[in-house]
């Protein structure tokens, strides 16, 4: 495993930079401001192939892009950062600017998004708006490693966090969050999270989620959380 992960480290640092239609940009040699000045690297929609992704991960995407055809899934885009617009509806609502310099802000970005391709975050979230449930396809790359040769439990925990965050469509913060560790997940493995909304209550959002491998056979974890719908009169900070 450790084997063909170093492999895989090979040929995604000989692939650094070059997603589909992306900018041939360095992220570690490039100032923030610059990477993140440009309307196509705030655009870029990151929720689709790079050549970093494995063959299971592609055969998963291609079977989903499939059932979107009928318009029963949809393929979630992901973005590094929100639309100018959106940001300044965001910052409006829920940011206090004495806490948050400008400067930093215009610098941030979705964190699973800031690594270069195939060492991090490598996912794609389709969505079943009928059924209340998503299904998140996520290879973790070589720079989420925990225990040697495997994803840290911390990176599975996001990755749980905005697979649920996914299934509830709307400005909402994580308020609790239970994880079940159940197996430990291979480093540059595939995994499958299917989550679901559960219950609607109010404000408040029950959801539930289990991580499995590809073939089915191995339940790696099982998750529950509450997400609170924000309400524009409070202030979160
Ligand atoms: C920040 C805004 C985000 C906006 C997003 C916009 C668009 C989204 C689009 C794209 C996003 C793209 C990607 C997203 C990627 C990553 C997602 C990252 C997610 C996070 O990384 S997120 C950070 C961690 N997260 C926090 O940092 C939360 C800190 N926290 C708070 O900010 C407040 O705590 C809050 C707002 C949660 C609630 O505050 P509040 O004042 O609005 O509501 P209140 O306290 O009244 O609770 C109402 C009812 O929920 C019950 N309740 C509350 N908390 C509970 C708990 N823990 N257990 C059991 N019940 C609970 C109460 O008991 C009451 O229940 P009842 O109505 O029955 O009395």
């Amino acid at each position: 495993m450790l084997r063909s992960c170093t492999a895989g480290l090979r040929s995604i640092w000989a692939l650094r930079g070059r997603r589909e239609g992306a900018p041939r940009l360095s992220m570690d040699l490039q100032p923030a401001r610059r990477l993140f000045s440009t309307e196509k690297v705030i655009h870029k929609d990151w929720a689709l192939p790079n050549p970093s992704w494995s063959k299971d991960l592609k055969l998963l995407f291609d079977q989903f892009m499939k059932k979107c055809e009928d318009g029963s899934w949809e393929r979630l885009p992901s973005y590094k950062r929100r639309s100018t617009q959106e940001s300044e509806d965001f910052k409006t609502y829920f940011l206090d600017p004495k806490l948050v310099e400008e400067e930093r802000l215009s610098q941030a970005q979705l964190f699973t998004r800031g690594f270069e391709d195939g060492l991090g975050f490598e996912y794609v979230i389709f969505k079943n708006n009928d059924e209340k449930r998503t299904v998140c396809l996520f290879q973790g790359g070589p720079y989420l490693q925990g225990v040697p040769g495997l994803l840290h439990g911390g990176a599975m925990a996001t990755m749980i966090d905005i697979a649920l965050g996914s299934c509830t469509g709307g400005a909402v913060m994580t308020a609790n969050l239970n994880i079940n560790f159940k197996r430990p997940v291979p480093l540059c493995s595939v995994v499958v999270i299917n989550s679901q909304l559960d219950k609607l209550e109010g404000r408040k959002l029950f959801l539930s989620c289990n991580v499995r491998s590809v073939d089915e056979k191995t339940l790696y974890s099982e998750a529950t959380g509450l997400f609170i719908k924000l309400d524009p009169e409070k202030s979160s900070t």
